[in-house]
């Protein structure tokens, strides 16, 4: 931590901290989560290895992501790009929702992000405006994969309880152990409701509660949800409510929605899980493929990833003389206090966690069969009563500086648009402040990003037909891409040692003899692998 200037908490979650950081030598702002209790506690060794191993081998650009991890007085740190702000941000500056540019970018990317994971057999579990980051310039990037986890093929049953509750699925609520890839489905649904009118659309207060907005709001529970419900203590005291709109149509249900968006909301919020559509499906929505969204858009954010990184890099260019000296348009500090405020109580409370409870998962998880009492705080924001309107977030400056270093990762080009270009584990480093010295990605490098994205299963059949279109969509912009790869991206904050991310321990001695280089002195051997073994699976 000593490499590290902190520059304030940016966000409080379940488990950890995370705290915007400078690096004392590159200048690189970062994002550091330290997580709340030391690794004797299994659970929370499980979550972090989770969360862990899943950000080091699936590279997105609408993941965050991951640049090290270093233990530190017994507890373990993580350090992510540091991203500007989150959705659930978003929606406290624009109170009438997001404008409908920027509501089918963040949507797009979304779902990018889900259909990677979905397509890599991972399930996310706990989509949430407060995780779902948003950089200066509009990317949009998925974070908190403590809940995230590979499915069995043996389809063996999952955890009974996860996600916050405004954005659980009815099966997670009626305890179905055999819920899949749906449950991100749901949660994004509801997501993207809150996105357009910035109001949480069920915002139960308690599970009991979750379960009959969502009758009355949504649909009746399939006969089988049914069983479980009435098989719960808890719920059977409680009869069913009715359906307000039955059978409405998606322009009716969601009637302040735009009817494109009303109609993907419509096949994420089906009841029945086997019904919600799947994100590779969503990603061709008419919604995203009409005017040539896709084809335009798919350019932009990875030259929004590049301006992102310049800003970051510029930032340390102007910082270097460590005055406390804000970047205007940015919104990055570069004192030792934050712009950013961090999560209160009251917000995580009144996003669906009992009070009690709100920092610990593990009461949540007990939630499903221990309680249904209200909650006694309430939303401020009235549920999904507004219209989205047209306000916009101003760009950030655009850098004029030449000397910065881009290494644009290639795209593969058997990948259709929606599968990424693998990011930073094949992002040039730069040696040092003075080392502008380019090198394009190695072999290593490049067949890491294809082998994870080729390594992913294959959609199920009508995705294949789906995605044989949209690849023909992307042979077009296959050679766009390409002429990008000599572009490079500015190092990412090289911490002495890796391309590769390293588990290293970093030792903690006030009698340390200065003499002895850093690298030397703040690190110790890694960790032996069996301290690092899946704990059931990730
Ligand atoms: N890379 C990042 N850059 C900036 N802010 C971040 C970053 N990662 C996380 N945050 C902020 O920190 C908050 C908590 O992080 P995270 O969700 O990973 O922690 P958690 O303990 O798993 O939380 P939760 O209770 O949601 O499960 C996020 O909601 C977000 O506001």
């Amino acid at each position: 931590m000593d490499m590290y200037e902190n520059l304030g908490v940016v966000g409080e979650g379940s488990y950890g901290t995370v705290t915007k950081c400078r690096h004392k030598e590159i200048g690189h702002i970062v994002a550091i989560k330290r997580f709340n209790d030391k690794e004797e506690d299994k659970t929370m060794k499980k979550v972090i290895m989770r969360e862990i191993k899943l950000l080091r081998k699936f590279r997105h650009e609408n993941l965050v992501n991951m640049l090290e991890v270093f233990r530190f007085k017994k507890r373990l740190y993580v350090v992510f790009e540091y991203i500007d702000r989150t959705v659930l941000e978003d929606l406290e500056r624009y109170p009438r929702g997001l404008d409908s540019k920027r509501l089918r970018k963040y949507m797009f990317q979304i779902l990018r992000a889900m259909d990677y994971l979905h397509t890599s057999n991972i399930i996310h579990r706990d989509v949430k405006p407060e995780n779902v980051l948003v950089s200066n310039s509009g990317v949009v990037k998925l974070c908190d994969f403590g809940f995230a986890r590979t499915l069995a093929p043996t389809g063996e049953p999952l955890t009974d309880y996860v996600a916050t509750r405004w954005y659980r699925a009815p099966e997670l609520l009626v305890a179905d152990n055999t819920y899949s890839k749906p449950v991100d489905v749901w949660a994004i649904g509801c997501l993207i409701i809150e996105m357009a009118t910035s109001n949480a659309f069920l915002t139960g207060t308690s599970d009991l509660d979750q379960v009959h907005k969502i009758v009355s709001k949504v649909g009746p529970l399939t006969r089988h949800q049914q069983d479980l419900y009435f098989q719960n203590p808890i719920f059977a005291v409680a009869s069913l409510p009715e359906v307000q709109l039955p059978g409405a149509a998606p322009r009716r249900k969601y009637h302040k929605l735009h009817f494109l968006v009303a109609e993907i909301v419509d096949s994420c919020l089906q009841i029945d899980p086997s019904h919600r559509a799947a994100c590779s499906m969503l990603l061709v929505h008419r919604y995203f493929t009409k005017d040539g969204f896709v084809e335009r858009f798919i350019p932009e954010i990875q030259a929004l990833i590049l301006k992102d990184a310049k800003v970051n890099h510029m930032h340390w260019i102007h910082s270097n003389s460590w005055e406390p000296q804000e970047d205007q348009g940015t919104g990055v500090l570069s004192s030792s206090s934050c712009n950013r405020k961090p999560v209160k109580d009251t917000e995580k409370d009144r996003r669906g966690k009992e009070p009690e409870q709100k920092h610990s998962r593990a009461g949540r998880r007990s939630e499903i069969r221990m309680t249904c009492s209200p909650v006694s705080s309430q939303t401020n924001r009235q549920p999904f009563t507004s219209t989205s309107t047209s306000t916009s977030i101003p760009d950030p400056p655009q850098s004029q500086d030449k000397a910065v270093a881009f290494t644009m990762p290639r795209i593969n080009a058997s990948n259709n648009l929606f599968a990424a270009v693998p990011v930073p584990c094949c992002m040039e480093v730069t040696k040092s402040r003075t080392d502008k010295v380019k090198r394009r990605p190695s072999p290593t490098d490049l067949a890491m990003g294809n082998s994870q994205l080729t390594d992913a299963p294959s959609q199920s059949d009508s995705h294949n037909n789906l995605q044989v279109e949209m690849s023909s969509l992307a042979k077009k912009k296959v050679k766009s891409v390409r002429d990008m790869r000599d572009v490079r991206f500015p190092g990412l904050p090289v911490f002495g040692h890796q391309i590769e991310l390293k588990f290293t321990d970093v030792k903690h001695s006030r009698k340390e003899p200065k003499s002895r280089g850093r690298e030397e002195d703040s690190r110790i051997p890694s960790l032996p692998s069996s301290d690092f073994t899946d704990h059931g699976n990730i």
